[in-house]
């Protein structure tokens, strides 16, 4: 159906790009739903005429010569405000028809597509026959040369079509001077052309009102069927179809479906459709539904003209050779009509609307009234347009059209017969769009049709839309042009990364990633990006339109091990992709898996349902090096190793974040990270040390751990010190070993612990003693904290609080004295605290309950060394 481009418009590539631009932009980016104003501009767009805005502009032909439009810019440029196209409701060739104009002089002119501003000009010569009206189609007279009377009788309903006649070729030639739809569009829609029809037209607030309008017969009959088929046949057709460069559309309108068999992806509803019209089983109302761009609108116009096309062959309507498909492509069609959901929730226009449907067609079969967006029409519309429903004649159908089926009453939907469209899938919409490629000359990269039709989310024309734009960018439409119009990474940038974290660069990983997610994509795209071209490597998908980068890449990871290495990133991604659905810590654990990828041997992130942990800690518990210890399945084992590599990778990218040296070594040789949790949004890591000094100077740096670890996991930490003491690593002294023994509880709104977080752990190879003691709750809240302390001197309790609030990140105090026994502000929605309290008691208590009290988490096996 190339034949049937649009013959109409030069618009110039800005143009086109602002014509997008504003189509994008009118677009809710929720919804994916168009504005009322963006529904207009569409509306703008569609080419039958009926309910696009477009109103007819005629000019007497044997007037054009001496038309003094060409010396008289400036009347031009004054009359663009009601140049071309006129919303729907307002003045078109029917109502002046309606209105009593000459049909004779009608006929004589011929259709003003889109007013060139350069070309349009007053005709003073020109008939008022319509009042206004007419004065209006002559004031915007176009600069047209005389054309034959058959000519004219082809064109008469030349309104801005498909399916062309010789008129194509007119106006495929003068399209090159026609003006943007756009701007006409811009400058001529408002309320007071309805007024102006309603005033005219006396009651009927209908566009194209066809009652008590004689039938406009004009001179084109079969032999013009024969001469100048609107729709072209296979190859039979004598269409004029002007060259792409002179028809610079938007590719979604230049491609609307035009006939079924040009429908994509919605074959069921064809066969219901074409059935329907095959076995005269037509029923009043129609209900098309379905996700946006999938081609409903384009169905319901196609379904009309089906309906009224006169063709014998009922399989092939609409044929677009038949008088009734003629005068509806070119859209003089009186039967059809494309209604504006908003207006008919306006009383006159609903009354002119129930009274048109009432009476018998003008001159088709059927009248069809097309409701667009029907979810707009207002509760008392649908009442009165249901109650109505009984006295419409038998000949007139409605099609409703909506993407939102939800807010559609119920009496409307069992009334109704149902048409579900649903969303194109990529193959289908790759197809098509390679096929828009290869007319419109373009040249595209498969990948990249590919990748726009996974990104159009099953919306043809959203993929139309976006191919419309790449092909506006450059000359090939690639894979990267579409990653950046997208907002995807590029593939350098991704092996980048890859190359990176293969590399066991922790620290730069999580940099780039970061930098990745911060500004470009979001972190499920960027895992199912990564995974696309671990596979592609895999599959040995290295082709000579391979990137440098690419080539470097494969050149450094040819070898056995390697190979490993990406089968083995390929499993960690595909696994970290299924946590990260349930994550609300997708940055966190992208990051987290991508630091694990160095690693050759297979492993994977531990979870369990509603949160992702990763526990060597809690596993290691079940060590079987710990007499006694339940027997540890192989899947425990696996999971432990694999765990305690993580949390260790972890730990190794935030020590080496730590902005001062003395800092980062001290972490690394003192403290080790052993639980690293996820829960509601806050990561909650937890630090051993062996000594209080270390732990008081950990304590001290507490802000600065808590930023690398912020900054590695991208999510809120929450940061515990235990401080370990084991029979291998005895206190030097007794003072110091006095010290060690506290009782914590600690608590928190978000976790509240009270655990003496005291055990013993014997076993035979396992010949220490450790006494974990929580010491220190941190808690930051992004960069918005203020940490309390609180330590009292006398009885050796203490405590800490830290709150996060609205305040300065660095406000530490220290408050003097708590007294014992105060288990701290745990009502205290906003608090996180900690105690200490004094050696004996808790040690005794601890003793005394060694074997059997083991409260909170149990500590490793494994001293640090
Ligand atoms: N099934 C389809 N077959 C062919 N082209 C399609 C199809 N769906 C959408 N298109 C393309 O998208 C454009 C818009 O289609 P159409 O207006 O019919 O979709 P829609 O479902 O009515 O969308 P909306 O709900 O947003 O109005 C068409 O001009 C056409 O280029
Ligand atoms: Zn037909």
């Amino acid at each position: 159906m190339g034949e049937f481009r649009r013959h109409s418009v030069d618009v110039p590539i800005t143009r086109t790009l602002v014509a997008l631009r504003r189509v994008r932009s009118l677009r809710d980016p929720c919804t994916n739903s168009m504005s009322k104003f963006a529904s207009l501009l569409e509306n703008v767009k569609w080419e039958t005429g009926s309910n696009n805005g477009i109103s007819l502009q005629f000019v007497n032909h044997a007037e054009h010569d001496d038309h003094p439009c060409k010396a008289d810019d400036g009347d031009c440029k004054a009359d663009d405000a009601r140049v071309g196209l006129v919303p729907f409701g307002s003045y078109s060739i029917m109502e002046e028809l309606e209105n009593g104009c000459d049909l004779h002089k009608l006929s004589n002119r011929v259709l003003n597509v889109e007013g060139d501003a350069c070309s349009r000009s007053k005709s003073p010569s020109s008939e008022r026959s319509c009042g206004d009206l007419s004065v209006k189609g002559r004031d915007l007279a176009c600069n047209v040369p005389s054309i034959t009377h058959a000519e004219n009788g082809a064109s008469r309903g030349g309104y801005r079509t498909h399916y062309s006649t010789n008129l194509a070729s007119l106006v495929g030639e003068y399209g090159s001077h026609v003006g943007s739809p756009m701007t006409s569009t811009n400058l001529s829609y408002g309320d007071e052309d309805v007024d102006f029809v309603n005033e005219c037209n006396r009651g009927c607030g209908i566009t194209y009102c066809w009652s008590r309008t004689p039938r406009y017969r004009g001179s084109n009959h079969s032999s013009d069927v024969e001469e100048y088929p609107l729709l072209s046949g296979n190859g039979e057709s004598n269409v004029v179809t002007p060259s792409h460069e002179t028809m610079s559309r938007s590719l979604s309108q230049k491609y609307r479906p035009r006939s079924f068999d040009e429908l994509v992806g919605q074959e069921v509803v064809v066969k219901c459709l074409l059935s329907t019209i095959l076995r005269g089983r037509i029923t009043s109302v129609y209900l098309f539904n379905g996700p946006r761009g999938t081609g409903k609108t384009s169905t319901s116009k196609i379904f009309a003209a089906a309906l009224n096309c006169l063709s014998q062959a009922a399989h092939s309507r609409p044929c677009g050779l038949c008088s009734e498909c003629k005068s509806y492509f070119s859209g003089s069609i009186r039967d059809v009509k494309e209604m504006d959901s908003v207006k008919l929730n306006r009383p006159s226009y609903l009354r002119s609307l129930i009274k048109s449907a009432s009476l018998r067609p003008v001159s088709s079969r059927f009248k069809v009234f097309i409701i667009d967006e029907c979810q707009l029409l207002s509760q008392e519309t649908w009442g009165t347009l249901l109650n109505s429903l009984d006295s419409f004649s038998q000949h007139s159908v409605f099609i409703l059209v909506t993407s939102e089926l939800e807010k559609l009453p119920r009496n409307v939907l069992s009334r109704s017969q149902k048409y579900h469209f649903s969303k194109v899938c990529d193959a289908e919409i790759s197809n098509k769009l390679a096929k828009i490629c290869m007319e419109e000359g373009i040249d595209f990269d498969q990948g990249a049709v590919d990748f726009i039709a996974s990104k159009s989310d099953g919306s043809l024309r959203d993929a139309e839309i976006m191919l419309d734009q790449l092909s506006l960018l450059g000359k090939r439409v690639t894979t990267s042009l579409a990653y950046k119009l997208i907002g995807v990474v590029s593939d350098d940038e991704l092996l980048d990364l890859l190359d990176l974290a293969l590399s066991s660069d922790t620290s730069n990983t999580v940099i780039r990633a970061r930098e990745l997610m911060k500004s470009k994509i979001d972190p499920m795209q960027l895992i199912s990006q990564l995974a696309n071209v671990i596979m592609d490597i895999i599959a040995g998908k290295s082709q000579e339109s391979s990137s440098a980068t690419r080539l470097r890449f494969l050149t450094r990871h040819t070898s056995e091990e390697e190979l490993n290495k990406l089968s083995n990133a390929l499993k960690i991604l595909s696994d970290a992709e299924k946590h990260l659905r349930a994550s609300k810590n997708q940055t966190t654990w992208l990051t987290v898996a991508l630091l694990q990828l160095s690693n050759s041997e297979s492993s994977s992130l531990a979870t369990n349902e509603n949160e992702m942990s990763l526990k060597n800690v809690d596993l290691s518990s079940t060590s079987s090096d710990c007499p006694g210890d339940v027997v540890k399945s192989k899947t425990e084992e696996y999971l432990e190793k694999n765990c305690k590599e993580t949390v260790e990778t972890v730990w190794k990218t935030v020590t080496d974040l730590c902005c001062s040296d003395s800092l980062k070594s001290f972490l690394w040789k003192r403290g080790r990270l052993v639980s690293l949790t996820v829960d509601k949004g806050v990561a909650i890591a937890e630090l051993e040390f062996y000594t209080p000094q270390h732990v008081t100077r950990a304590e001290k740096s507490w802000k600065l751990i808590a930023d690398s670890f912020q900054s590695v996991l991208g999510c809120n930490v929450e940061i515990r010190m235990n401080l370990v003491i084991s029979a291998c690593s005895p206190p030097k002294s007794a003072k110091a070993a006095a010290s060690l023994f506290f009782g914590i509880f600690s608590c928190s709104r978000r976790m509240l612990h009270k655990s003496s977080y005291l055990t013993t752990r014997t076993g035979s190879e396992c010949a220490y003693e450790k006494q974990a003691v929580t010491n220190s709750l941190r808690s930051c809240q992004g960069n918005v904290l203020r940490a309390r302390s609180v330590r009292s001197s006398a009885n050796a309790s203490s405590r800490m609080s830290s709150a996060s609030d609205e305040g300065d990140a660095n406000s530490v105090m220290c408050t003097p004295h708590m007294p014992p026994g105060d288990k701290g502000p745990e009502d205290d929605a906003d608090v996180l605290c900690w105690r200490r309290t004094p050696l004996g008691k808790d040690r005794g208590e601890t003793q005394n309950n060694k074997s059997s009290r083991i409260i909170g988490r149990v500590l490793p096996c494994t001293a640090a060394s």
